[in-house]
């Protein structure tokens, strides 16, 4: 291996202001090889916005940038890339009905054959335990190979520094722990990984140094050893944090979502929900245990009526919505936070206020003769922008400029205002800082205290077992068994997860 100098980059006192925010503000960071480091800050403290004009999406409006010794301008990521420097954002950015190749070779604009590249690939792969077939469409691969895909595109490019934006968001545990094997093999090479995260647990595992982040500016940088969670945390927010819920059982009352045996199957998937029943009461989290793409989503599509199902039926308060239209169900109070915020969550070109009543445009109180109420509209913005701390320059911010946990925090809002019977939760706390977090499990808590059915998806299981009352595995479009959380086994639910039934217990 060759031995390089030891700073890859330095940016040195980068500021950049959008209209009402300093997103960052005299920003300094210095990434050496061989380092990971990671970048840690509440949502909207200007993680991803630093890593924008490192990658040349954003420039900044003052400071340097330093690669190898060298001041560069980085004006486009095409420039990024020349210099070495990759990037796996926070969205993927495939093209879905294109192949693997096709995908990597689209920003080479012709520089190789597609013969070649698929070699290429297949060398990465196997180098790195990123193997991928190069042939497959981008829309047949689970989410885990799809971002091994996006690492590949940026590794042709011969990056030595690669900047990941909460990788692990959209990850199972056991790909959490491939991705890691992967970026240990690459450090040890003399590449450098810059890597955003929400969860503390993976920061400790994965970084050499810690740079934190609060309201635009530099707190701080410390080697990991120096680290620990409570030290960090109080660098994010400023001041020590009581985590955990206080998990109290509530009464339950009436059945509010039955679904009864149902089937769901697709041209390309075949059949996906497979006979699966469930049941949820008034005052209960039923949370939905499995490894991701067991029907999950298809089973939340279902219930809010996006997806159609072919057999069985799903009732409401006893009343069958398997034919209602996905208004007829939000106005019967079903509520749906869905994982992928961009595809289903938000109108990104529409302002803040509209997104946050942009299901309850049949509701009376909104309208004044046949207009929008412009004061109404506000103080619903207002209030929630509070209630959830939202980060905004103000109620009339496009979505688009808000910050990935603030979308978040803004689609969690309006959904539990609308879901006054039934919350479908879908992965709520991916991408939220942990004091977001805390804040939507503990909405999810009192809602349920309050007399809501909540249907909870999460890949983590952690978080199932935190929250939920009773848990059900779910294992290829089937619920394989039900348990009261008191009498749940995490090594139990694991097996079944992955289709292993050992001896009955409980329902
Ligand atoms: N294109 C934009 N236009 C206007 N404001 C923006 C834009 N991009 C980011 N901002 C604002 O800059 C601030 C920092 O946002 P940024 O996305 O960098 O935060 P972050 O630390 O990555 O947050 P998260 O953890 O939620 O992803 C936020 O207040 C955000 O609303």
């Amino acid at each position: 291996m060759q031995k390089r100098k030891k700073a890859f980059v330095e940016m040195k006192n980068i500021k950049k202001v959008f209209p009402g925010v300093i997103a960052n503000d005299n920003i300094s960071l210095k990434i050496n090889n061989g380092e990971v480091v990671s970048l840690l800050g509440e949502n909207g403290a200007g993680k991803t916005t630093l890593m924008k004009i490192l990658y040349g999406m954003h420039q900044a409006d003052a400071g340097t940038i330093i690669v190898e010794d060298r001041e560069v301008k980085i004006n486009s990521p095409h420039r990024a890339r020349e210099l070495g420097i990759g990037m796996i954002h926070q969205h993927f950015t495939l093209v879905p009905v294109n192949t693997v190749v096709e995908n990597i070779m689209l920003p080479l604009k012709g520089k190789y054959q597609p013969e070649n590249m698929k070699k290429q690939i297949n060398n990465i792969g196997k180098k790195y335990g990123l193997n991928v077939d190069p042939e497959a469409l981008i829309s047949d691969l689970p989410v885990g190979f799809q971002q091994r895909v996006e690492i590949i595109k940026a590794l042709i490019g011969n990056s030595k520094l690669l900047i990941m934006d909460e990788p692990t968001a959209v990850l199972t545990p056991q790909e959490t722990e491939r991705l890691f094997d992967f970026i240990r093999e690459y450090k040890s090479e003399g590449n450098s990984v810059i890597f955003i995260t929400h969860k503390l647990n993976e920061v400790m595992e994965i970084s050499d140094r810690i740079v934190v982040l609060r309201d635009g500016k530099k707190i701080g940088s410390i080697s990991k050893n120096e680290a620990d969670k409570k030290r960090l945390t109080k660098m994010m927010i400023g001041r020590d944090f009581d985590f955990g819920i206080e998990k109290i059982k509530s009464q339950t009352g009436e059945k509010i979502l039955e679904i009864e045996n149902i089937f769901l199957s697709s041209e390309k998937r075949g059949q996906i929900l497979n006979g699966l029943s469930l049941t949820i009461k008034a005052g209960e989290i039923f949370g939905v245990a499995g490894v991701s793409g067991n029907g999950q989503e298809e089973l939340a599509e279902a219930v809010a009526g996006l997806k159609k199902i072919d057999q069985g039926d799903i009732l409401l308060d006893g009343k069958s919505i398997k034919n209602c239209s996905v208004q007829q169900i939000i106005n019967r109070g079903v509520g749906y936070i869905p994982a992928d915020r961009h595809r289903v969550g938000l109108v990104l070109d529409m302002d803040l206020e509209e997104n946050l009543i942009l299901k309850s445009t049949y509701n009376r109180d909104y309208y004044k003769y046949l207009l929008f109420n412009k004061e109404r509209l506000a103080e619903n913005a207002e209030s929630k922008i509070k209630d959830f701390d939202i980060k905004t320059a103000s109620t009339k911010s496009s979505v688009r400029s808000l910050s990935g946990g603030n979308q978040q925090k803004a689609i969690i809002a309006r959904e539990v205002s609308v879901g006054k019977k039934l919350l479908i939760a879908s992965q709520p706390t991916r991408g939220l800082d942990f004091g977001a977090a805390d804040y939507v499990k503990k909405t999810l808590e009192s809602e349920k205290r309050n007399g809501k059915a909540i249907l909870l998806f999460s890949n983590e299981l952690s978080e199932i077992m935190e929250l939920s009352d009773r848990i059900g595995v779910i294992y290829e479009g089937k619920i394989m068994e039900t348990f009261a959380r008191e009498d749940a086994q995490i090594d139990k639910i694991g097996l079944l997860m992955t289709g292993v039934r050992g001896e009955k217990s409980g329902d």
